[in-house]
């Protein structure tokens, strides 16, 4: 069997008083599209960047494909193509020049390396501006260097920290395509975003972290069941109370005008009963729309109750 693309177990990272990762054990399997979500200060980075040798944690253990990230650092870099939040990029050399030395330091012979150059700058669509200088470039074409940066080595695992932060809609739409293809070609990517829809379109699976710790993981598909719906029944006559609906799983009935909202978990399969339900008290149904919990929706309810559940323990104390 593959051994997993991210192996962690117990992570711990403290900045003095900031516990950045608090115990985080977390597995993405080879292969996956895997997404990492949680408000500001989770502990994003400091996850991502204790598995390519920037961050030494206090305590735990990190692999990647079965390397230990410390005790067998260079097989677990190779095997790693980062695109960070932060550009750090040489600033002297033209961008191809840059990309082969990248390739060199991972152990690309020059010619090799020369080829992948080509074709990273290619794969990402700014091959005209080989011979300029970082700086020189667009933000948008710095986006697509940084990945083009990552690519270089062939990495097994791509991870990509925002990548589509502050970028168009047409260059976000590119990058979604680009890494969508990467990972149907095999590579596993490890993506962090604060654009829920993002993770949503694109993710096998999330980890939602708060506070150094995942909260949840699961595919958006499963968090977006839990969250709670809402079926908007249009009446002929508005109502003067809300009805009592005998229907399992309902959560509330209110009355807007001559509409109900219902609220439920799993809307749409309850709304066929929700409207025989009514139809049978006399109702006349004259329209139905399924309102659907979105992923955002989840993921704020989901780190307010941790966020709520860390302050009451903190004032039990
Ligand atoms: N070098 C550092 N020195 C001190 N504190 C740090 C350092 N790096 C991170 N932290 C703190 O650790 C916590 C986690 O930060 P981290 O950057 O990992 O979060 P994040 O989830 O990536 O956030 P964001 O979404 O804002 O990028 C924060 O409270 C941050 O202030």
């Amino acid at each position: 069997m593959t051994a997993p693309a991210i192996d962690v177990r117990e992570l711990r990272k403290s900045y003095g008083d900031v516990q950045a990762l608090d115990g985080l054990s977390l597995t993405v399997e080879s292969g996956e599209f895997f997404g990492l979500l949680g408000p500001n200060g989770a502990g994003k980075t400091t996850f991502i960047n204790s598995l390519v040798g920037l961050v030494h944690a206090d305590g735990g253990t990190a692999e990647v494909f079965g390397f230990d990230v410390e005790a067998d650092y260079r097989e677990a870099r190779d095997r790693i193509g980062l695109a960070p939040q932060e550009y750090n990029v040489d600033r002297f050399f033209p961008i191809h020049e840059v990309l082969e030395h990248k390739a060199g330091y991972h152990g690309v012979p020059h010619d090799v390396a020369e080829e992948r150059a080509a074709d990273a700058l290619k794969t990402v669509g700014i091959w005209d501006k080989r011979d300029t200088r970082f700086d020189w470039l667009s933000g948008g074409m710095k986006r697509r260097f940084v990945l083009a940066r990552a690519l270089v080595s062939d990495p097994d695992l791509l991870i990509l920290d925002e990548p589509t932060a502050g970028v168009d809609v047409e260059l976000r739409r590119d990058l979604w395509e680009l890494i969508t293809d990467l990972n149907d070609d095999g590579t596993t990517i490890l993506l962090t975003t604060h654009y829920i829809e993002e993770a949503e379109r694109l993710c096998d699976r999330v980890a939602i972290m708060n506070e150094g710790n995942k909260v949840e993981v699961a595919t958006p598909q499963d968090l977006m069941e839990r969250g709670t719906d809402t079926v908007e029944v249009g009446l002929a006559s508005a109502p003067t109370t809300a009805p009592t609906l005998d229907v399992d799983g309902v959560h509330g009935v209110t009355v807007e005008g001559d509409t109900l909202l219902v609220t439920a978990a799993g809307g749409s399969t309850l709304a066929p009963a929700v409207m025989r339900d009514l139809e049978s008290q006399g109702y006349t149904v004259t329209s139905l729309d399924v309102r659907r919990a979105s992923l955002e929706e989840v993921f704020v309810d989901l780190t307010r109750a941790e966020r709520t559940q860390s302050v009451e323990t903190e004032v039990a104390q």
